[in-house]
């Protein structure tokens, strides 16, 4: 099987870029290794924090934004950071080529009940018109990514990831520490009957997408003539995780439970990474209005609406919410 870095020189990377891939690789096997030994290691548990969106912070929320914050900063390729545990951008090292921002711990309400985690990142070149303490640097649409990708911890530790070409699966060889590629291309069937939505928001959604979902519910019985299956994680990394392995829809739409923050989900580095992965495995990314990649971001923390996977699925739901 074939190693990660020859598969990135196959596909021309740049060495500076592969040097920074694999600074942030190692920090998710660390990660990787302290979830794999949960309350051996005292990683479970909340701390008595906030993040600057509100949510009560976990340990390993923190360790995690830690381990990779620490290396980013060692490695000196990293111009700026943003993470969804850092309030504001964390100035790196001047003149380095590039920007990172991640979700250092995806799916924080899995972590005490050994469920799927992840670790979203995604990398976009340094603007050299804007100083490296400037949000201004990740003003920059999903389309400029460079990278972007996941590690996943589950039964296995997977990567995810995207340089511009396929959306690629590395396998962890925990014996030897190193990623193995283990699919070469994912591809992302047209069609599905599995969907995945957080199904008690129901009365919070808009009628166009309360209407697609009771449509899908009626199964043969109703307009789309299919049954429907429903997953849901409580992770986005692990839905859309299956989506990317086998098709499906995930949908996090926006809903009025609180009118000053309709959507829930992170553009920078939870919405935008894991479009570009579902993209470049022939899958459709959207938010009730427009693809998630051709959004101008306003600020690191801007939350957008995210309807992912198979194109077909994904354009019948766009039909509800009247999206041309
Ligand atoms: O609580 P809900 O509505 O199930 O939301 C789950 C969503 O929230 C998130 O957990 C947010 O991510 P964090 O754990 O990084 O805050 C997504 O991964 C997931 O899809
Ligand atoms: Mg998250
Ligand atoms: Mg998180």
């Amino acid at each position: 099987m074939k190693r990660l870095i020859p598969c990135l020189e196959q596909d021309n990377v740049d060495i500076e870029l592969i040097l920074l891939i694999k600074t942030i690789l190692t920090a998710c096997k660390e990660i990787s290794f302290r979830v794999g030994q949960g309350a051996l290691s005292n990683v479970l548990g909340s701390t008595l924090d906030e993040n600057i969106q509100g949510e009560t912070q976990k340990k390993l929320d923190i360790i995690s934004n830690q381990l990779l914050k620490d290396m980013l900063l060692e490695s000196g390729k990293v111009r700026t950071i943003a993470s969804e545990e850092e309030d504001y951008v964390v100035a790196a090292t001047e003149g380095a080529p590039y920007i990172v921002a991640f979700d250092p711990l995806d799916g924080s309400s899995n972590i005490d009940i050994n469920g799927q985690i992840g670790t979203i990142f995604t990398i976009y070149r340094a603007k050299d018109d804007v100083s490296a303490e400037s949000e201004l640097q990740f003003s920059q649409k999903g389309t400029e990514q460079v990278c972007a990708g996941y590690v996943l911890y589950g039964p296995s530790t997977l990567l995810a990831m995207t340089t511009g070409g396929p959306s690629r699966l590395y396998t962890l060889d925990k014996t030897q520490g190193c990623y193995l590629l283990t699919t070469e291309q994912m591809d992302i069937p047209t069609e599905t009957q599995e969907f995945a939505v957080n199904m008690s928001n129901y009365h919070q959604w808009s009628a166009g997408f309360t209407h697609y979902i009771n449509d899908l519910l009626l199964g043969n019985e109703g307009t789309r003539a299919k049954k429907y299956n429903m997953r849901w994680n409580g992770a986005m990394v692990g839905d859309v995780h299956r989506v990317l392995s086998r098709g499906g829809i995930f949908c996090y739409p926006n809903n009025t439970k609180s009118p000053q923050q309709p959507a829930k989900l992170r553009l920078l580095y939870e919405a935008n990474p894991l479009a570009m992965l579902v993209e470049n495995a022939n899958g459709k990314a959207s938010t009730e209005q427009e693809r998630i990649l051709a959004i101008e971001p306003s600020h690191i923390h801007q939350r957008v609406a995210v309807i992912m996977g198979s194109t077909s699925e994904v354009d019948e739901c766009l039909e509800y919410l009247n999206v041309k």
